[in-house]
């Protein structure tokens, strides 16, 4: 094991950066041979990783959230080798939970030492991957806005305030959502793509997703009234959502095709991307081997 540590000094305002003095400690008492760089822009972390492997780096541990994450998985998939790692250290780290990842820093440096790992699932869409979730409509406004309120309130309730605000302003988007097996049009509120279970701090957005069956699990929740959307929306924190069958759908497919009227705003593992009329996401037959028990 030759670990190179990623670190996104940004990641959890800042949490990612006071765990370097931690990993020296830890891993100054092991022989193994490691090193940790800092990243110094967006989306360095996948330039930063591909650059280690090519120096002999084979573990690649991204020490972040979920942003972070992804781009060190865009430079072990450009690769084509290398372990992922992960060390929650972002706002929500939610594909650590989808992964059974400890939260606790050092329970996770302790487990990635362990060596034990997994080949996970992961999808495609316009060029960019996504490991864990990828949504759209209410939720993608949800983080379209906490973009903006976390840079006032910086703590995760900046989350739960972009929430009430959706909730109460969101208007519906009129999908045709094409599935390997069927084709459905219908006003939707939300729509997930699923390869892990949890997004947005913990919501359990999707239970029955597995992030190494090879397949998506699409979670389409239907227009419906705000009073509805009031008191169907606490049960999706617990995934319970999915039992209110007249309104929550889940649909498992390979690939899924939207088409829509003008722009869609997409939530792809915590980031946000706007497209164009139509969007695809593609399970890749490739798979990312992550320390993961
Ligand atoms: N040095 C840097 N300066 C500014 N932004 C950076 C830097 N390094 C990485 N980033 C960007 O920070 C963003 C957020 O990172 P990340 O998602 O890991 O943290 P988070 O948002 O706190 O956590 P989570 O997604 O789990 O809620 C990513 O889009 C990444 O490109």
């Amino acid at each position: 094991m030759k670990i190179l540590f990623v670190v996104n000094p940004v990641a959890g305002t800042d949490k990612a950066k006071k765990l370097v003095p931690l990993i020296k400690e830890k891993m100054d008492k092991t022989h193994i041979i490691y090193k940790i760089t800092l990243t110094s822009k967006p989306k360095e972390a996948t330039d930063i990783t591909i650059k280690g492997l090519e120096e002999g780096f084979n573990s690649i541990v991204a020490v972040g959230g979920d942003g972070t994450i992804n781009e060190v998985a865009m430079g072990i998939v450009q690769k084509g080798y290398g372990t992922l790692g992960i060390i929650p250290g972002g706002t929500g780290n939610d594909l650590a939970r989808s992964l059974d990842i400890p939260q606790d820093p050092e329970e996770a440096l302790y487990s990635l030492l362990s060596g034990v790992t997994k080949d996970i699932d992961f999808g495609r869409i316009n060029g960019k991957i996504f490991l864990n979730v990828a949504s759209m409509g209410m939720d993608a406004e949800i983080v379209k806005r906490n973009e903006k309120i976390k840079k006032i309130i910086k703590s995760s309730i900046s989350y739960t305030i972009s929430m009430i605000m959706t909730l109460a302003l969101y208007k519906s988007k009129r999908l045709t959502i094409e599935l390997d097996k069927d084709s459905i049009e219908t006003d939707v509120l939300l729509a997930a793509v699923s390869n892990g279970k949890y997004y947005g701090g913990g919501i359990k957005i999707c239970p029955m997703a597995s992030i190494d069956d090879g397949y998506f699990h699409v979670v389409i929740i239907k227009k419906m009234s705000k009073l509805k959307l009031f008191t169907l929306f606490p049960l999706v924190f617990k995934g319970e959502h999915i039992n209110i069958t007249d309104y929550v759908s889940v649909y498992k497919s390979k690939n899924v095709n939207l088409k829509f009227d003008n722009e869609l705003i997409l939530n792809i593992d915590g980031e946000v991307l706007t497209v164009k009329d139509s969007v695809s996401f593609i399970t890749h037959s490739q798979k990312i081997k992550v320390y993961a028990k």
